[in-house]
């Protein structure tokens, strides 16, 4: 887990005179189940934004395996393997999993406008979109319209969309919200179960859930890092506790 395969150097990001992001340096390693905490409006989304290339920072570099992406589009990083999970109900509620995961792997290989011509002639497509939504737990939900899925599922189904542009870093904004805690701890399961060649980060809310899943935490505070460490080190930093913990938690 020594190799990183993001890494971002000393990004910075102002809206006007707010600083959201001071001096960002991080590095993800390969394979890595990272979650990133901190205080609502710490800056957790804005990261995220930036290093998806949604926003442009004002100062530093963003490198997936060593190459900068600072400037590349946002559909670039993501043939490049970096993706993070889309908003289910901006997208084809009317379709079933597998012909969003079979549409979304089309649009990988660049051949959508075959998608039309109807899942027969995507014989390996498919295939591969059965793999994914079946490693998702949603195998039997495939052939089912996405609207009329449990909640859950339709998150589930979000991270089924990003696995299918083949990512080797994936960025999850609070995978579980709005899921019942029961089903959340289901849903982080298989996210730890994904393959280990994949990197995760992850903002998530609840303590539980982060100290049970993250091999290592990021703690941001107004816009900074504050700690980067082990679950342990970070439930016993007398800092975390004052600015993010508070009572009741650790
Ligand atoms: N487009 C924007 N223009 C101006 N200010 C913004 C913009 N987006 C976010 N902010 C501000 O930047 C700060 C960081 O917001 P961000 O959403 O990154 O925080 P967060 O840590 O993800 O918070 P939360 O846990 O509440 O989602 C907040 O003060 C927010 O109000």
């Amino acid at each position: 887990m020594s190799e990183a395969v993001l890494r971002t150097e000393a990004l910075r990001k102002n809206f006007g005179s707010l600083e959201v992001a001071r001096d960002i340096s991080l590095a993800l390693p390969r394979g890595c189940r990272h979650a990133l905490i901190g205080p609502n409006g710490a800056g957790k989304t804005t990261l995220i934004n930036l290093i998806t290339g949604q926003l442009r920072p004002d100062a530093g570099t963003i490198k997936l395996e060593g190459e900068d992406i600072t400037a590349a589009l946002v559909a670039a990083r993501v043939r490049k393997g970096l993706t993070r999970t889309f908003q289910i109900n901006t997208l084809f509620p009317d379709l079933t999993p597998l012909e969003a995961v079979t549409l979304a792997i089309c649009e990988r290989e660049r051949v959508a406008a075959q998608f039309w011509r109807g899942l027969a002639s995507q014989g390996a497509i498919v295939d591969e979109s059965i793999a994914i939504l079946e490693r998702l737990g949603l195998g039997n939900a495939a052939t089912r319209v996405t609207r009329t899925l449990p909640y859950g599922q339709q998150r589930l189904l979000e991270i089924a969309l990003a696995l299918a542009t083949r990512p080797k870093v994936l960025l999850l904004d609070e995978p579980a919200a709005g899921v019942p805690k029961d089903e959340s701890a289901m849903l982080f399961d298989v996210i730890a179960a994904l393959p280990d060649d994949i990197s995760v980060l992850f903002i998530e809310h609840d303590m539980d859930i982060v100290f049970r899943f993250a091999t290592q935490i990021i703690v941001m505070v107004s816009g900074g890092i504050l700690l980067e460490a082990d679950p342990q080190t970070v439930r016993d930093d007398p800092r975390v506790r004052e600015v993010y913990l508070g009572s009741g938690h650790g």
